[in-house]
């Protein structure tokens, strides 16, 4: 388990988080977004025992991080932001080293290294030291220290940032298969991955924590959840039937590629309608769907208005 309370970390004047609050359970992945700057690293630093919090307080597994140090980060795993490490090791050596530091001896040592070098098939590389090695088998190398010892609580911070889309889909498999008994926080600004992996996200932009939801939730909350888009080569035929419905407020058309959408009045369905309608006149539909909403559009309203002013 993880809970903050009121971390707040200042830079002289300048806030880097200011007053997150928040628990997370076995179980839960939560994705942490925010746009570049936001303070996602700083405050999973706090979290992880590397930076001090200005005030407020962060506890992993009721362990507060400052006064109880030790049993916090027994309790933790940490890819830190580009998963730093020593590049003139060999992932063999470096992981020897971690699980040396991490006190794991004997059989159990053994089984520990075995199992992650399978899990994040490291095998092949296992004495090329790490500075040549592909930015792919870096992460995986991270991972691997995060994992090492198995424990109950994962921060990674941006687990999957530079890495191909094979690599990317390897990631969030593990994640996936290490989710169900643990806690998981993981950073990132791709939108995709908090659908891929997450049951719960948390928006931050500011400093601020502006939102905390199901990844469905948020989507619910886009001005395009429940609205019908289609493409069709009859745009102008298309508008004019759909424009004139009871239950379709406004109809858009996407400058790009022409894409129709029609937004229903608060609370409507029209999908139906919509379909009838389309029929009526004899419009040709390409394709059609009910959105879910957009999660990118969602992402933009929240933090745009929290964009941090230029600092002098
Ligand atoms: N040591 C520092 N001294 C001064 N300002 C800092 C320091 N570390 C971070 N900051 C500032 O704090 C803010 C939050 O940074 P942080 O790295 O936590 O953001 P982030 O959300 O992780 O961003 P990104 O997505 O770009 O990694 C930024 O404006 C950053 O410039």
């Amino acid at each position: 388990m993880i809970e903050t309370s009121a971390l707040t970390k200042h830079y002289g004047r300048f806030a880097a988080v200011d007053n997150i609050s928040f628990r997370v359970e076995p179980g839960q992945v939560l994705g942490f977004l925010g746009p570049n700057g936001a303070g996602k690293s700083t405050t999973m630093k706090m979290i992880a025992g590397f930076l001090a919090p200005t005030s407020g307080s962060a506890k992993v597994c009721g362990f507060d991080v400052e006064s109880r140090p030790m049993e916090a980060k027994r309790a933790l795993g940490y890819l830190p932001e580009g998963a730093p490490a020593y590049g003139e090791m060999t992932p063999r050596a470096f992981l020897g080293f971690v699980a040396d530091i991490r006190g794991l001896a004997g059989e159990e040592r053994r089984r520990r290294l075995d199992d992650v070098l399978g899990r994040l098939q490291l095998e092949g590389v296992l004495e090329q030291p790490i500075e040549t090695l592909s930015k792919g088998f870096k992460r995986r190398v991270g991972l691997a220290q995060a994992i090492l010892h198995d424990p109950p609580v994962l921060i990674l911070d941006e687990p999957t940032d530079g890495l191909d889309p094979n690599q990317k889909h390897e990631v969030r498999t593990l994640i996936n298969a290490m989710a169900k008994n643990k806690v998981i926080v993981i950073s990132t600004h791709i939108l995709e991955e908090v659908n891929a992996v997450c049951n719960r996200a948390i928006i931050i932009a500011g400093g601020k924590l502006l939102a905390d939801a199901a990844p469905a939730e948020l989507e619910a909350r886009s001005r395009y959840h429940m609205a019908v888009s289609l493409t069709t080569a009859e745009t102008d035929k298309a508008k004019q039937a759909l424009g004139g419905l009871p239950d379709v407020e406004s109809v858009e058309v996407d400058p790009l590629d022409q894409r129709i959408t029609a937004f229903p009045r608060r609370g409507k369905q029209i999908l139906a309608a919509v379909s009838d309608a389309l029929k009526a006149q004899g419009v040709a539909i390409r394709e059609l769907q009910l959105e879910t909403g957009r999660l990118d559009e969602v992402f933009r309203s929240i933090t745009q208005p929290h964009a941090r002013e230029v600092r002098v």
